[in-house]
């Protein structure tokens, strides 16, 4: 073990009510939005080729003409209640949203840097909009903050001279400063989503991070801070120096899903992911593959089945509206998640193998195992291997309890439910009832029959 002053201060998962009804919450909802959406991916008729909230850093634009555009930012179709609206309606249980991207554009109205919303023909505090629009939908907000800050004149890429060092001392003075206003004027946000922390100036701030971290958890006792705010005091970022998670819950996954149970190391984790391979704000001219709400529903079972929660990306238009597709698959998923929610929310790893036709999932300290099922065997034949000394008590339809299944064993703890010859051409899910062998002075193991 390699001593550290600055790496992880827990091991293991977090037990507090808070962090339980984050383990819980199953989808979320990401929202990227910010002066980048007015080119939405393409400048003077040009399309840039990159990530469209990254346009600012394309040669093709000068800096300073991309930074006044705050002088123009007029959203006048900005409706956070609507926003708020859609996603009660997808089902998202909690929101991340952008309150500085990269490009350092406050879309709060910050006291310690004028490139604000304030200062912008809309003015008002977005940030607070949104967040008492979600609260007011029972969604809990977590607020994004990118560390890097192109717009900032005292960041830095790496510390190379006295110079760069003074500079930075002062941006990590605006960085605490803007991070302290944030939890002061929106009391209620459950976390902080960090991003743009790795390079070379901000992993050199091992201690600095760590005492800030340490600093506004005490402001906001149960605040939920991921992996990817700090790096230890060897430059190791997400895991520390002993291989020990840092922060609440894992961020590594960024527009990738963990495959198997072993790839998330027994920690909370999100997975955060874009309908466009990857664009985050938002970009006009959508190209490539854009994910169907079957898709999205599927990816969400996935990481549920794996401990973790799916955060779907939306990036509403320059003038604040969003784009008729993401209101569609809002619908869709919604839709779904009506009638099979009960598989998602407050679920967990179900300890079963996973299987070709789904995903399992098992509802926090129940027995009770849900299959969310994709793919339908030609057989008809959903195979189970249960863990052993686990019994299937009962099986049917979470859609229609009447209709249920005579598990057939195939071998030891292996069965088969026979689906009836079915048109089905959604995602279903079935109950599965378990039992635990009791330890019953030795009796052998007794399998309860259907
Ligand atoms: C959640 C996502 N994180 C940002 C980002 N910037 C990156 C630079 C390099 C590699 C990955 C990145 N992800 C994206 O702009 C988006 O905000």
């Amino acid at each position: 073990k390699i001593a550290l002053l600055h790496g992880a201060h827990r091991v293991g998962k977090r037990t507090d009510a808070t962090m339980e009804k984050w383990r819980g919450y199953g989808l979320g909802q990401f929202i990227h939005w910010g002066l980048y959406a007015i080119p939405g991916g393409a400048w003077n008729g040009k399309q840039y080729n990159g990530a469209a909230e990254w346009i600012r850093s394309w040669d093709g634009i000068p800096k300073s003409t991309y930074d006044s555009l705050n002088y123009s930012f007029n959203p006048t179709a900005f409706d956070a209640k609507a926003w708020a609206k859609t996603a009660k309606q997808m089902g998202a249980r909690y929101v991340t949203f952008t309150t500085k991207h990269h490009d350092g554009f406050c879309l709060w109205p910050s006291k310690y840097t004028k490139y604000t919303v304030k200062n912008s023909p809309y003015k008002k505090d977005i940030v607070k909009a949104v967040v008492d629009a979600y609260d007011q939908e029972g969604i809990d907000v977590i607020l994004y903050f990118s560390v890097m800050d192109w717009n900032h004149p005292d960041w830095r890429y790496d510390i190379k001279t006295k110079e760069d060092s003074i500079a930075f001392e002062r941006f990590k003075k605006f960085t605490r400063n803007q991070l302290i206003e944030l939890l002061t004027n929106y009391p209620t946000v459950k976390g902080l989503w960090f991003d743009g922390t790795w390079d070379k100036s901000w992993v050199k701030q091992a201690a600095f991070a760590d005492e800030l971290e340490t600093e506004m958890r005490r402001l906001r006792p149960g605040l939920i801070i991921g992996s990817r705010f700090r790096a230890d005091e060897n430059g190791k970022r997400h895991f520390d120096s002993n291989g020990v998670l840092m922060g609440d819950y894992e961020q590594g996954w960024e527009r990738k899903i963990p495959s198997k149970i072993e790839d998330v190391h027994g920690n909370d984790w999100d997975c955060v992911m874009t309908v466009p391979e990857n664009q985050w704000g938002y970009n006009a001219a959508w190209n490539g593959h854009l994910k169907t709400g079957t898709e999205l529903i599927e990816m969400t079972a996935r990481c549920v089945s794996l401990g973790g929660n799916f955060v779907l990306n939306f990036g509403p238009k320059g003038d604040g509206a969003i784009r008729q597709e993401e209101i569609k698959l809002a619908e869709e998923i919604g839709d779904w998640m009506k009638v099979n929610q009960e598989a998602i929310y407050n679920c967990e790893y179900a300890g079963f193998d996973k299987q070709d036709w789904g995903y399992f999932t098992r509802k926090t300290g129940t027995d009770k195992v849900y299959m969310v099922v994709f793919n339908v065997p030609l057989s008809g034949a959903l195979r189970i291997k249960t863990p052993s000394k686990t019994a299937i008590k009962k099986a049917y339809m979470l859609a229609d309890a009447e209709e249920s299944f005579v598990p057939e064993e195939i071998s030891a703890d292996e069965y088969f439910l026979h689906l009836k010859k079915s048109t089905n051409s959604k995602p279903f899910v079935i109950v599965l009832e378990t039992l635990k062998a009791t330890q019953d002075n030795g009796t052998k193991y007794e399998k309860a029959k259907i």
